[in-house]
């Protein structure tokens, strides 16, 4: 895995001239993706990353390149779509929709220690301020209509237990999400899937948030608790560390202090945050739609996380 579409040099020669790039000097696939075919490239002005979306479609695009436009505009480390001569950030290459954006320097950080955890702390809330004026607007995509959605396409496969779990979450998730707290808690675009293969660290400096193709509207809680969930737990258990929990909130808190309403929220949304992953994970271990399903994430690493957000000990939010 993967690249899907290939693209040489020679591809590049004419297309690269719409862009303040200079001349393309290499092109190298980047093998780790599963789903698009992206590059590592360089040219006489520095290295980019140039993708070929397979899935997402010119209408679905826009709103996830220009929310990380308008992020590296605000000085929120994450990869600027380069602009052709046009001011178009959205391109069509080999037929398929193409952008280039400037490259992340660094690597993933998958055994995050608190000092990590603290810069993404610090870069998630400096990234909800900064997306605040953003004017376009689309719906968390994989949120509650999309796991109401998704339910009873995945009960059929599961034991009585595990139905029972899924059904009685699903059941308090409504709720919560219709009580008069949730609807006090302060949203606008979120990245929705920052889990540590999201992030790129050089030592222990954060170079960037990337992967915004879950990006949507939410609640800020949620988008910390999808984080907290995948950044601070003991990965064996999905018990929370609470070293690296306070690490990510005290830094968190020092930027977009949290309001009351987020600390009562604060359980239900790290639940509402392993749900989502459960059921997707479900549906993609029960339901797979094509080739890299073939080696799926596991679902019970969330059912787990789910279990030890209920009945765990939680750390205050602040
Ligand atoms: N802007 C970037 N800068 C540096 N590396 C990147 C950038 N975008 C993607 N990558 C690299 O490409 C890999 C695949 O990207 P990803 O967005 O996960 O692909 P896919 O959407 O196909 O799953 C990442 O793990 C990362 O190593
Ligand atoms: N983070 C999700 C999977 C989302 O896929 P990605 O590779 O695009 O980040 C999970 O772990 O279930």
């Amino acid at each position: 895995m993967a690249v899907f579409t290939p693209v040489s040099l020679d591809d590049l020669t004419e297309w690269m001239t719409q862009f303040p790039l200079g001349k393309p000097l290499a092109i190298k696939g980047i093998s780790s993706g599963i789903e698009n075919s992206n590059f590592f490239l360089t040219t006489e002005t520095g290295e980019y990353v140039l993708t070929l979306f397979e899935k997402l479609t010119f209408e679905q695009l826009p709103f996830y390149l220009n929310l990380m436009q308008h992020l590296a505009q605000h000085d929120v480390l994450v990869p600027a779509p380069i602009a052709n001569q046009n001011g178009v950030i959205l391109h069509s290459l080999h037929g398929k929709p193409a952008s280039i954006v400037t490259r992340l320097q660094g690597a993933c950080q998958l055994a995050p220690r608190p000092a990590h955890c603290a810069a993404v702390g610090t870069m998630l809330a400096r990234m909800h301020l900064a997306a605040r004026d953003f004017p376009m607007h689309q719906p968390n995509l994989r949120g509650l209509d999309w796991w109401n959605a998704t339910t009873p396409t995945v009960l059929p496969y599961l034991s009585n237990e595990r139905q029972h779990l899924l059904r009685a979450e699903m059941h308090f998730q409504e709720a919560f999400a219709g009580s008069a707290t949730y609807l006090r808690l302060q949203q606008g675009p979120i990245h929705a899937d920052l889990f540590r293969d999201n992030v790129m660290f050089e030592g222990e400096r954060l170079t960037g948030f990337f992967d915004f193709y879950f990006a949507g509207c939410d609640t800020w809680l949620f988008d910390v608790a999808v984080t907290v969930n995948d950044w601070c737990i003991d990965l064996a258990t999905g018990v929370l560390d609470e070293a690296r929990v306070r690490a990510l909130l005290e830094a968190y808190h020092a930027v977009r202090p949290f309001t009351a309403d987020e600390q009562v929220a604060w359980q239900a949304m790290l639940r509402a945050g392993a749900l989502r992953f459960w059921l997707s994970r479900l549906y993609d271990y029960y339901l797979p739609r094509d080739a890299h399903m073939l080696t799926p994430h596991d679902p019970a690493h969330f059912e787990r996380i789910l279990r030890q957000r209920i009945d765990g000990t939680i750390p205050i939010l602040f």
